[in-house]
């Protein structure tokens, strides 16, 4: 296989389903510019169509063909029946997106052969029958979201050990929640029949008062009901002999039956699997593997199982585009003699010494995550660090919302009243109710996987120019973790506006911080003006006091970006988004919600504006 049938691949797509594939111009040897294709090393590695119009069901050896693909996006399109069995030849496969289709049938099973499997979402879908134990199989799945179909049963008892974000919300589930699931916030599970553990108790797990039944009351309740069941059998068999006897005689009532005791079901116990039992954590990817040294003995340095298809001399020679410039660093978009594209970060004063330099980033490095930016390497010497990223190409959510002025790179900070950009400046590309709500969406995702990985773990740094955005309006979330690369304060009004109050040294941000950032980010998305920034641009006044000092009623004229406002039927909602803003940035950390709790009231608000979407249309 080689990008020559990978191209043929692709031309079978196109030309089994009508949609937005229509527009590659086919006249081109490679794929690899055609919209939605991205290729690495000679081979394609991405399809993203989302939204793209895709009509009918994926036919056999099309897509199956493209075996060095690693992320699939087919979300929000129309398609139907259920995925060919070629796909199983997808072995590379790590995120895969189908969400928002006409998928029908049962979850497809041949999903379970793709052992790579990071992120599988199919929600949005008319996806039936059970969860199938399949999913074992995937022992890399770390978020697994089948919300709003029609799959019923009940949760079986997986072994996902790696999972951390999973949601079968609004579907036809019955039982109890099993152990390995109790973490998950209760978003998850809402909209079907589901209890225990974080819904309400099940039923048997609550009687008299809400206190468990003991063993030895279980006990007597058995015993009980089968002494009281025979004494009932010895009775009727008693009064049948009477009746036979006394022949003549009118019949007597037949005793009433009264449900016994022995005919309630319990269901008790099997909530208890230990978290113990579970299989321990796969073991992480390779770490981090050196490239071919250089003089001086200092090499660029990959992470995680991203292969190097570049060393630190390619790194060197590549043009470059200075994309922003921060308090603590600049970033340049790197374009690779072979076409290869990355963001390369230079740290200013990153001063940690080097062992903690490499733990800090061996920890960044594990994060992996759709909506996360991902680190694919970096190179430390005294004098100079440098991160490489994956490039992201469709500029941040600051200067897609506020615009970007034409020859200033420095990225807005707007710490202070002299802010260097307006909103109204050149650039600003108007973004629509859904749009912003994805974004939040997307990147409450990626915040809230940062939280599950370990409780000591936080961003430390969350404002409108690190949630850069794909052509697909995907929200990825980038410097995380790189306040923790520091061994002297940082220049305190880094991160301006954002900050919680009770952040005091911006190294050491905790999670309930990050919630405050992202409730300020909220309301920059529904505001559509950077924070501390007021309307006339001369006064400073923080975004969440000043939305706090308007009354709900007044929210409209005054808080609302005009531009949303022109989106119908979806005031509720914006309003709702709004309080869970509100909710964010309460001054005292313990009040705001955890970031899964973030997650799920945006999940819900979105599901709401989509049915509104379906009512209208
Ligand atoms: N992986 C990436 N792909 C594409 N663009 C990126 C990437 N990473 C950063 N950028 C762009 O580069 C700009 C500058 O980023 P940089 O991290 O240097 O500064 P900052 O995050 O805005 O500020 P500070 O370092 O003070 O927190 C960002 O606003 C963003 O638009």
């Amino acid at each position: 296989a080689d990008l020559t049938s990978d191209r043929a691949a692709l031309l079978d797509f196109r030309a089994a389903l009508y949609g937005a594939t229509n527009w590659w111009n086919v006249s081109e040897d490679s794929p690899c510019s055609w919209d939605g294709v991205s290729c690495e090393g000679g081979r394609v590695t991405e399809l993203r169509l989302p939204g793209s119009s895709l009509n009918g069901s994926i036919p056999s050896r099309t897509i199956g063909n493209l075996t060095a693909l690693r992320a699939l996006s087919l979300r929000y399109n129309h398609l139907s029946g259920t995925l060919p069995s070629d796909f199983s030849a997808l072995v590379s496969l790590r995120y895969l997106y189908l969400q928002n289709n006409r998928l029908s049938g049962d979850i497809p099973s041949v999903l379970f052969s793709l052992p790579q499997l990071v992120y599988l979402d199919l929600a949005a879908n008319s996806l039936a029958g059970s969860i199938p134990v399949g999913f074992n199989n995937l022992t890399a799945l770390e978020v697994l979201f089948l919300e709003q179909n029609r799959l019923s049963g009940e949760i079986p008892d997986l072994l996902l050990s790696s999972l951390v974000q999973f949601n079968v919300s609004f579907n036809q589930l019955n039982g109890s929640i099993p152990a390995w699931l109790r973490g998950m916030p209760a978003s998850s599970f809402i909209g079907n029949s589901l209890c225990g553990s974080p819904l309400d108790p099940c039923p048997a797990e609550g009687g008299g008062g809400g206190s468990k039944l003991s063993d030895g009351a279980i006990a007597v309740i058995v015993i009980g009901s089968v002494i009281g069941f025979a004494t009932l059998l010895v009775l009727i068999i008693f009064l049948f002999f009477r009746k036979k006897k006394k022949k003549g005689f009118p019949e007597e009532k037949e005793a009433e039956r009264s449900p016994s005791a022995s005919e309630t079901t319990l269901k008790i116990g099997v909530l208890d699997a230990e978290a113990s039992s579970l299989p321990s954590r796969p073991p992480p990817p390779p770490l981090p593997a050196l490239a071919r040294p250089l003089s001086g003995g200092r090499t660029l340095v990959f992470v995680g199982n991203v292969q190097r298809i570049y060393d630190l001399e390619d790194l060197l020679r590549a043009s470059a585009e200075v994309l922003g410039k921060g308090t603590t660093s600049t970033t340049y978009k790197a374009l690779l003699e072979t076409g290869f594209v990355v963001a390369v970060k230079r740290l200013h004063d990153a001063s940690l010494p080097e062992k903690n330099f490499r733990e800090r980033l061996e920890a960044i490095a594990a994060l992996d995550h759709p909506n996360l930016v991902s680190l694919q390497a970096y190179y430390y010497s005294k004098d100079e660090k440098l991160l490489v990223y994956e490039h992201i190409p469709d500029g941040s959510l600051s200067s897609i919302l506020h615009g970007l002025q034409i020859g200033d790179l420095r990225t807005p900070h707007w710490h202070s009243c002299d802010c260097k950009f307006s909103n109204k400046s050149s650039g600003r590309t108007p973004l629509n109710w859904e749009t912003r709500l994805e974004i939040a969406l997307g990147a409450a995702r990626g915040i809230e996987y940062i939280h599950f990985k370990g409780s000591e773990l936080s961003h430390g740094n969350i404002k409108s120019s690190n949630i850069i955005l794909s052509k697909s309006n995907q929200a990825y979330v980038s410097d995380a973790g790189l306040n923790t690369l520091y061994s002297t304060p940082m220049p305190s009004q880094r991160s301006g506006g954002y900050r919680a109050p009770e952040v005091t040294d911006v190294r050491r941000v905790s999670q309930k911080a990050d919630v405050y950032s992202f409730g300020v980010l909220l309301m920059e998305l529904l505001n559509g003006k950077p924070p501390t920034q007021s309307s006339n641009g001369d006064e400073c006044i923080d975004l969440p006091r000043r939305v706090r000092s308007v009354a709900r009623e007044n929210w409209n004229s005054e808080v609302l970006d005009p531009e949303l406002l022109k989106f119908q039927n979806v005031e509720q909602e914006m309003a709702e988004l709004l309080e869970l803003a509100i909710d964010c940035t309460a001054p005292s950390p313990h009040v705001r919600p955890s970031m899964s709790e973030v997650a799920g009231r945006i999940e819900r608000i979105h599901i709401r504006s989509n049915l509104g979407d379906q009512q209208q249309g």
